[in-house]
């Protein structure tokens, strides 16, 4: 449940499976409302997959910056820094978490990225309407109506 509406989630792992493998990412998520890019912090590939696909993504489909395994501190290879500078670049949200240690925080992203997708789809819903009206406000029968014929 957002905000008291059920939400179905139906999510795609696009992670590559090997190294000289670069799924286009644009190709994959073509149906997806959200986007949450993952990577590890112990593994600068993942880190620099999710830069490049980030080029060929939509724009505009709200997507969230998450590192993950923060609990292997010793293994660390991509900094928190490198992550918040990433975000800023994305425009988005950017956490740092530890799904084995803390799944609440991932279901924190997942929760908040929700929220961007249900505010961009009754954004874009009202701007369709605006553009249906020409820019008029939608109509409603006002007090001042009143002495206006029924039919
Ligand atoms: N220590 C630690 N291990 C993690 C964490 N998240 C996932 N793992 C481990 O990392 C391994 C890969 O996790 P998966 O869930 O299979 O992730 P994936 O992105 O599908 O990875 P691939 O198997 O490479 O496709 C598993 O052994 C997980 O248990 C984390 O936050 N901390």
């Amino acid at each position: 449940m957002v905000d008291g509406e059920p939400v179905l989630f139906e999510i795609l792992d696009t992670c590559p499976k090997a190294d000289d493998e670069f799924p286009n990412a644009a190709e994959l998520v073509q149906w997806a409302d959200g986007l949450l890019l993952v990577y590890s912090i112990t593994d600068r590939k993942s880190f620099n997959y999710i830069r490049r696909a980030k080029s060929d993504l939509q724009s505009d489909t709200p997507v969230q910056l998450c590192a993950n395994k923060v609990d292997m501190v010793h293994l660390r290879q991509v900094s928190r820094d490198e992550g918040e500078i990433l975000a800023k670049d994305f425009e988005c949200k950017f956490s740092e978490v530890s799904a084995a240690d803390h799944v609440d925080q991932v279901a924190e992203i997942f929760n908040e990225l929700c929220k961007e997708v249900l505010a961009s789809k009754r954004k874009s819903k009202q701007s369709l309407l605006e553009r249906m009206l020409g820019g008029a406000r939608p109509y409603s029968r006002g007090k001042s109506d009143s002495n206006l014929p029924k039919d």
